[in-house]
Parts: structure tokens; sequence; C-alpha cells
């Protein structure tokens, strides 16, 4: 599974132009497995609280039988729920990957919220930062109109 998020990483870097290769190979990655005991007193109430996740980014296999995540919408300050989409991922930008990018990937804040009184599962992927925890952008994302941050 780190091949598929360190791959999904090196796709991002490419999209974005960079010519010289950047590897993610040696940034760790961590697993998480949520589950959620829903029940119908909990439908309405909050699953997880609103947050943005701390790594660079987050590969995110929803429950294909209940939705329940919700993105911030930052133009309009609203909470867009994402159904799920059956044999996908959602890929998730987060803090690392904005000081990488140099503001340019924006970390998308979400939280989750108990839509259905049923057990939910999510599978959750992080790419974190490299080892010793230094990120620094790379040189063709600085420029006049983007200065080091
Ligand atoms: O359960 C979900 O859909 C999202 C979980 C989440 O945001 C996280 O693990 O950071
Ligand atoms: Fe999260």
């Amino acid at each position: 599974m780190h091949d598929v998020i360190v791959g999904v990483a090196g796709e991002l870097a490419s999209s974005l132009g960079l010519v010289v290769e950047h590897s993610f190979e040696d940034w760790p990655c961590q697993y998480c497995i949520n589950r959620y005991n829903y029940t119908h007193e909990t439908v309405g109430s909050s699953g997880v609280q609103t947050h943005t996740d701390s790594g660079f980014l987050t590969v995110l296999q929803e429950d294909e039988r209940v939705g329940g995540l919700e993105v911030l919408d930052p133009a309009t300050g609203e909470f867009v729920p994402v159904d799920p989409v059956a044999g996908s991922f959602l890929v998730n930008i987060v803090d690392v990957g904005t000081a990488w990018s140099n503001g340019r990937l924006h970390n998308v804040k979400h939280q989750v919220r108990c839509v259905a009184p049923v057990a939910r599962i999510s599978i959750a992927m992080f790419l974190l930062a490299p080892k010793d925890d230094s990120v620094s952008s790379p040189e063709s994302f600085v420029d006049a109109d983007h200065p080091r941050r």
C-alpha cells in the first residue's frame, strides 16, 4: 500500500509540472481503520470533529454503504456531503502538502456526521512528512508571484 500512496503523490507532483523527478519513496505512511458504531440515537450527531489531516496526502476508502463525510467549501463556508463512489478512493491534500507546494495545493477541512443507524467503516492511509520532518518546497514552486513561505 505504501507504493500506492507514493505513486499518487508522484502523479500529483508531475501534474504540477515538476520536471525533476520528485520521489516520496522515503516518506513514511500510516494506515488507520475507523469504525463508527452508529445507532438511531446518534443520527445527526458528529462522528469526527472538523479537522485537517496532518501529513502530505490522505487516500481514503469510504464505506460504500453509507455516507457521512463532509468537506468544507471555502467559497461558501458550507460543508458539502461527499457521497461514496463504489470502487474508488478519495484523495485529500493535507497540511504538509500545502507547505510542500508553497501554498499551491490547499488542505481540505473535513468532518464526519452520522447519517444512518448502521456501522460505518472507513480506511485511511496517510502519507506523512519526511522522516526528519523537514519539508522544503521545490524551486519551481517559488517565483515572484509565489514567494517562499
Ligand atoms: O471516516 C472518514 O470518512 C474520514 C476519517 C478521517 O477524516 C480521518 O481518519 O482522518
Ligand atoms: Fe481526516
